[in-house]
């Protein structure tokens, strides 16, 4: 990977870098021969919560993957509070696309949650009433505690979904990044989802979320990142979260769904 930034103890030209939960610069990803995220800089404020938005096949999903290296850029460079991402990984969680989980892995959903667990514990680490007790705290503060002996692949999507959310708080980051948290969850689901999320602001937590119904952007977010392969835009929401940005990302591609959604967020 390109690395562009200072050495260690040295201040970069660029203070983002040295101060930011997340900064991207650069970051070109390419499965084959067309790039799925090309030349993006990003830069994620602390204890904002920011959408991550754009049409299907936009990069959206290429780009948390790429903060959180599970795909290796062509070039680019990541930083986690100021730090290269392998130093920092204790400090992020990451909540999946639901549809990307193998559901029929025979686990029960406290032992889902308690991966959360697992750098504090260590491969051979044993299990202690109080690891189980936190356990237990995350899936109450995602109302999902009377499931917890249950099997994971016998809950619903939205359960399912609210437990993956348990699984991050359990592991105390300071970055959360979701991945379509809301999609395909009734709207009891996404209340409790979006109210853990605001919680965690409230403590100066960072959350950054793939999101896509444009309707509640405006309601759920501060900062919003507009991406088509390239970035369009990024920024506080009230400036940034515009007809021009939104025809500039999704061009021509917008579905009647979302030209509705669209006219009731910008009223
Ligand atoms: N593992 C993969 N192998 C090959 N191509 C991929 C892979 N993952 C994604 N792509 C392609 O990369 C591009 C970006 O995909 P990505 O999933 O990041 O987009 P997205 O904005 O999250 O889309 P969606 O809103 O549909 O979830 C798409 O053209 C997609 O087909």
């Amino acid at each position: 990977m390109l690395e562009l930034a200072s050495n260690k103890g040295e201040r970069s030209a660029d203070p983002a870098l040295d101060t930011s939960p997340l900064a991207i610069r650069g970051l070109t990803v390419s499965y084959g021969q067309k790039p799925a995220v090309f030349s993006v800089d990003m830069t994620v404020r602390p204890g904002r919560m920011t959408a991550i938005i754009g049409p299907n096949g936009a990069g959206k999903s290429t780009l948390l993957k790429a903060a959180l290296g599970i795909v290796k850029p062509l070039s680019g460079q990541v930083r986690v509070f100021g730090q290269p991402l392998d130093a920092m990984r204790a400090r992020i969680a990451y909540v999946p696309q639901r549809a990307s989980v193998d559901w029929d892995f025979p686990t029960r959903v406290i032992d889902v949650v308690m991966m959360g667990l697992y750098r504090e514990l260590g491969l051979l680490g044993r299990v202690l009433g109080r690891h189980r007790a936190r356990a237990l705290d995350c899936l109450d503060r995602v109302g999902m505690k009377d499931f917890a002996l249950r099997q994971i692949g016998q809950l619903s999507g939205g359960q399912q979904q609210r437990v993956f959310l348990a699984r991050a708080l359990a592991q105390g980051a300071d970055l959360y990044l979701l991945d379509e948290p809301f999609a395909g969850v009734d709207a009891a689901t996404e209340k409790a989802i979006i109210s853990v999320l605001k919680g965690l602001r409230a403590e100066g937590k960072t959350v950054v979320v793939v999101h896509h119904d444009l309707a509640t952007v405006r309601d759920y977010f501060d900062d919003v990142f507009l991406i088509a392969t390239r970035k369009v835009a990024e920024g506080p929401v009230e400036t940034t979260f515009t007809a021009e940005t939104l025809q500039a990302t999704y061009g021509g591609r917008l579905a009647t769904a979302q030209v509705d959604q669209l006219s009731q967020a910008l009223g």
